[in-house]
């Protein structure tokens, strides 16, 4: 083959065997890789044809001359949530939420109220408590399945091993990295010379979902929790606020801001309100959730096959980059 063919087929290579390793390098170190497993496999088909029919360009370093050079991390075990993990709804306006709370509202004669509830930027989490004892902790995976994070979530302080009573319940919430754990983190990573995290949600995504709990252990990660599957009959509350305040006595972490409001005019100045404080805060939110308080109405109204009807979420304007 003519030299400049050859220059061409080399260059190739070292572009796919360089983009191989930094794909690698994030998948294993970060758990959160820019490219989805598929370009991964593609790509690594595409070196993997050019190394059989050109073997001399292939150095003793490739990617394909690795055990397994894949991405083969075993994962996490998995779990299955007989009570699907449901995301939310999402609205970028009040007058969107207006028109959600009208809609919602003709269902019912009597007012209903809503409990207004910051959305945490995190990752969804399953803690499954036998006898007041925490047994599995799960993720959300695609709602259905998610992974077994148990041992990750008992390293993390903020989530208690045992509740304040005996029982039998599944709570909901989500695990989050606080603000300044993510900076001092990234920091750390940069000296290290490794990949930053793009954003808090993946780094503690990143962190939570490690086989090796000892690094999960050195991430400072915390939690609210906000909800109770069949809370009515697990814990023998009629509300979300009352479900709030219960979970709270059982030593579980909630969060402190939320609040019992009856009409649009309410539920906008509490955002106005949370906007304002959001800078403060030592986590990320993404906006309010907005959840019909009684909760025999969360039975009424039921679920679409991805979202639940008797909540909303309302979502902040991106932040601005810091410039
Ligand atoms: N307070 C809440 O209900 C809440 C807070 N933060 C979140 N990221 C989510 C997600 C779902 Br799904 S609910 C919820």
């Amino acid at each position: 083959m003519a030299d400049s063919n050859m220059e061409k087929v080399q260059a190739k290579i070292a572009q796919l065997e360089q983009q191989l390793k930094t794909w690698a390098r994030e998948y294993y170190e970060n758990d959160a890789p820019s490219v989805e497993d598929a370009v991964y496999d593609q790509t690594y088909a595409e070196l993997t044809q050019l190394a059989a029919t050109y073997p001399e360009l292939i150095g003793a370093d490739s990617v394909t001359k690795q055990v397994g050079g894949k991405l083969l991390k075993p994962d996490l075990p998995e779990v299955e949530h007989p009570v699907p993990m449901l995301s939310l709804g999402d609205v970028f306006s009040i007058e969107a939420l207006a028109d959600w709370l009208k809609q919602t509202q003709a269902n019912f004669d009597e007012q209903l109220a809503y409990n207004a509830e910051l959305k945490i930027d995190g990752l969804a989490i399953s803690l499954e408590y036998e006898a007041g004892q925490l047994k599995r902790a799960s993720t959300r995976g695609d709602g259905r399945t998610g992974e077994d994070v148990t041992a990750n979530v008992r390293e993390i302080k903020a989530i208690p091993r045992q509740l304040n009573e005996a029982i039998d319940v599944e709570v909901r919430g989500e695990i989050y990295m606080p603000k300044a754990s993510f900076v001092k983190l990234n920091e750390q990573r940069e000296k290290e010379g490794l990949t930053t995290f793009a954003n808090p949600r993946n780094a503690a995504a990143g962190s939570l979902r490690q086989l090796d709990v000892k690094i999960t252990k050195e991430r400072q990660l915390a939690a609210f929790l906000y909800h109770a599957v069949d809370a009515e009959r697990t814990l023998g509350v009629e509300t979300q606020a009352d479900l709030l305040q219960r979970l709270t006595a059982l030593g579980l972490p909630t969060n402190p801001s939320n609040a019992v409001l009856q009409t649009i005019d309410e539920i906008q100045a509490y955002i106005s309100e949370q906007v304002v404080q959001r800078e403060q805060l030592t986590y990320g939110i993404d906006g309010i959730v907005i959840k019909v308080n009684d909760l025999a109405a969360h039975d009424e109204l039921g679920n679409t096959v991805k979202v639940p009807r008797w909540a909303i979420a309302y979502k902040f304007p991106p932040e601005e980059a810091e410039t």
